[in-house]
């Protein structure tokens, strides 16, 4: 495939390229980066011997056709003004934010648009990645995001109402199962004087383990639970606890991440305002920015 630029080497836009080139998908030299703070597009250059950083964002648009925005949703106005002077209908512009309307981000660009939210599990070349389209993807170009993302992820397209859950469970997910497994293992210690370091190991390969299963479908949630807890075991008295202490905690995580969600998604629509809808989009007026 043609160079992918990639805009921002934060987490994200750092763990995409470290995986895309661990699994071979892409060769350094087929990508270039930017970061707002030159050092660690830098750092990732000096890290992948051929990868290109560049200081401009511009500047990255005039070489490469895939633009794989990996900024966080309120950076999008700024640099949407700053990309809109040279993009082409030839751009592919990929999003990894969900706040941001597939078509409100088409409308304000002259080429397509597609979202795919990777995930922390995507390192391990893991885990989902969710994907959406805008209506100018072609079928082709649907194919080409897909068979990229499959190299480091399982792409999955997910419909805009349930863009949110789905990120919630499968984004957010490592970050809420590494709460809940820091707490087993702090109160571990508290009760029962164990270390942290032996409580932190038996959780670690209790967590490696549970994925090995799942991986070779040897078990459902369901019947996993049902197979540990032994009747009249200890398994048991320990689910009394849970039970009255879950249930109904991960709707109060949805209503938060949803609430928060809606109010991003207003703060951008705002800033977006200061973009002027595309007037790039006829062929006559686009440039040859590529
Ligand atoms: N973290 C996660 O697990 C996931 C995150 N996401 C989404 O990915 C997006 C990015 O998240 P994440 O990587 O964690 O955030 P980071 O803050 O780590 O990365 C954002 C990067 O964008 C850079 N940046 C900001 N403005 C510009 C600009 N004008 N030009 C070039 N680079 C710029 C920042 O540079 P600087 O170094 O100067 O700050 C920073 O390195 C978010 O929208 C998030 O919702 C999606 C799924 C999972
Ligand atoms: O915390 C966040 O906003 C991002 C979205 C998905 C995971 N992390």
């Amino acid at each position: 495939m043609e160079r992918i630029g990639i805009i921002g080497t934060g987490s994200m836009g750092s763990m995409l390229v470290d995986a895309l080139i661990a699994s071979k998908a892409l060769s350094p030299s087929q990508i270039i980066v930017t970061n707002r703070t030159h050092a660690k597009a830098e750092a990732l250059a000096a890290r992948h011997p051929g990868l290109i950083a560049l200081a401009s964002n511009v500047e990255l648009a005039q070489e490469a056709q895939w633009l794989l925005l990996c900024i966080k949703p309120l950076e999008y106005s700024h640099v949407l003004q700053e990309l809109q002077r040279v993009l082409t209908p030839e751009h592919l512009l990929i999003t990894i934010t969900s706040p941001i309307q597939l078509e409100h981000l088409q409308s304000l660009v002259p080429c397509p648009v597609a979202r795919v939210v990777p995930s922390i599990t995507n390192a391990a070349c893991s885990g989902v990645s969710l994907c959406q389209f805008g209506s100018r993807i072609t079928p082709e170009s649907r194919e080409r995001i897909l068979t990229l993302f499959s190299a480091i992820s399982h792409p999955i397209e997910v419909p805009e109402q349930y863009l949110r859950v789905s990120s919630d469970i499968s984004s957010c997910g490592p970050a809420f199962l590494s709460y809940i497994l820091r707490n087993m293992i702090h109160d571990a210690v508290e009760e029962t004087g164990i270390s942290a370091e032996a409580a932190s190991h038996l959780a670690m390969q209790m967590v490696i383990g549970m994925g090995e299963l799942f991986k070779k479908e040897m078990f459902s949630l369901a019947s996993l639970e049902q197979r540990v807890c032994v009747p009249g075991g200890v398994t048991g008295e320990g689910l009394i606890a849970l039970q009255q202490g879950i249930p109904g905690v991960f709707r109060q995580v949805y209503q938060r991440t949803h609430a928060k969600f809606a109010e991003d998604l207003e703060l951008v629509k705002i800033q977006l305002q200061t973009v002027p809808p595309d007037s790039l989009s006829s062929p006559s007026s686009a440039g040859s920015g590529t």
